[in-house]
């Protein structure tokens, strides 16, 4: 059942549309992630949804119930909606347990007991209701403004980025705990970020936005494995955009040799393509006559990430095991093994802030077909 309809939405401050055409759903228990660079218009969604910012086209229903549209705008505390914020937020003059109990206006003392020590068990922190914000950790404040946040059951959660703050490490850790706590608390929730280890970690369902518009809204593996926009391969995970050119056999001719897959039959020959080439796309090969140089490699816990510069000038990336440690300067040889091939039309029109990788907006193929 759909929990929260965003239908053709779009959001303006002063003149300037910031968010545009935005269509989502959510189901009910679902959790959704926004990701987008800095001034895509993330915040300003969210602000909508929650009833701070009125529409100026299209509609938000929440459980089918439209709650704003052009002219109508239901006030932010008659939407059960719950938030969380990056800065925490708790009132440092109340101990955790008044903090907790803060939105609870309509409950009995006993039901508002019960919940505390619920959500205080639920968030790794028994026994912490008589402390003070000041006495507790960036992540044991976090904790404690979701359990805030969830104490009167929101029927949905918006969180903006809401681990920002925390360290890379933590902030993980975090991700995988809140999910499983709204999980168990059958929370529909939407969440921002920039992060998009964060966003896997979460999300049922993510989407990019860009400029104001959501590119693709689908499941984290979809974005990865079947970015529909090139500004969406770009944003979620490391890979380059390389340009080819398809011939009239279907196969490929591209700074990777000719490329063949039946991903590339549809194309019409003589097309000049961009195609997505992640690093698990290139294996180190010592027999390939692919080669290329080792520019740079950073250490990703199991993997190494390196930076190959090809004979041609192209860049790209592969990975390797991080025992099996590469040098700067060495030759390499690399095999291309891709499971599936990503498309798209070779526009050109630069973009700032996004290497030179032109967005086209309008794949070739309307997704990567599996091999
Ligand atoms: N009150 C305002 N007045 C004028 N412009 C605004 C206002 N609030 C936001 N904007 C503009 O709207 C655009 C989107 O802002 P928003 O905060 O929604 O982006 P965001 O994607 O959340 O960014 P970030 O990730 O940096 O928080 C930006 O260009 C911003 O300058």
């Amino acid at each position: 059942m759909s929990l929260l309809q965003l239908d053709h939405l779009q959001v303006n401050i002063g003149q300037q549309a910031i968010v545009r055409d935005v269509t989502v759903n959510l189901d009910a228990g679902e959790i959704g992630c926004l990701l987008g660079p800095s001034g895509c218009g993330k915040t300003t969604l969210l602000r909508a949804i929650a009833g701070f910012q009125s529409v100026a086209a299209g509609s938000i229903s929440l459980a089918s119930k439209t709650v704003s549209a052009p002219a109508f705008t239901q006030a932010p505390e008659k939407r059960g909606i719950g938030m969380v914020f990056q800065d925490f937020a708790l009132f440092p003059h109340l101990t955790v347990e008044q903090n907790i109990r803060f939105g609870m206006r309509h409950c009995s003392a006993v039901e508002k007991q019960l919940r505390v020590d619920e959500l205080l068990d639920r968030i790794g922190l028994p026994g912490y209701q008589q402390r003070f914000p000041h006495e507790l950790s960036g992540g044991q404040q976090q904790r404690i403004a979701l359990a805030r946040a969830l104490a009167p059951r929101p029927r949905l959660l918006l969180l903006d980025e809401p681990f920002s703050s925390l360290d890379a490490e933590l902030r993980e850790r975090l991700a995988v705990e809140v999910r499983a706590l709204l999980k168990q608390e059958q929370i529909t929730a939407l969440l921002v970020t920039h992060d998009q280890q964060e966003a896997f970690a979460m999300a049922d369902k993510a989407g990019v936005m860009y400029q104001g518009e959501l590119l693709q809204w689908e499941t984290p593996y979809q974005l990865y494995h079947q970015p529909r926009h090139q500004m969406v391969a770009d944003f979620i995970g490391h890979g380059v955009l390389l340009q080819g050119t398809v011939n009239a056999s279907g196969a490929m001719a591209s700074p990777l040799g000719m490329l063949e897959h039946p991903s590339l039959e549809d194309v019409e020959g003589g097309t000049p393509v961009n195609f997505l080439v992640r690093p698990d796309d290139l294996v180190p090969d010592p027999s390939s006559r692919l080669r290329g140089k080792i520019k740079a490699r950073g250490f990703r816990g199991a993997h190494n990430l390196y930076s190959v510069e090809l004979v041609s000038g192209v860049e790209v990336l592969t990975l390797s095991p991080s025992h099996e440690q590469l040098q700067v300067g060495a030759d390499i040889g690399l095999r291309p093994d891709f499971d599936h091939l990503v498309v798209f039309a070779a526009d050109h029109c630069e973009l700032p802030g996004f290497h030179n990788h032109a967005p086209s907006f309008r794949p070739v193929l309307p997704k990567a077909q599996p091999a």
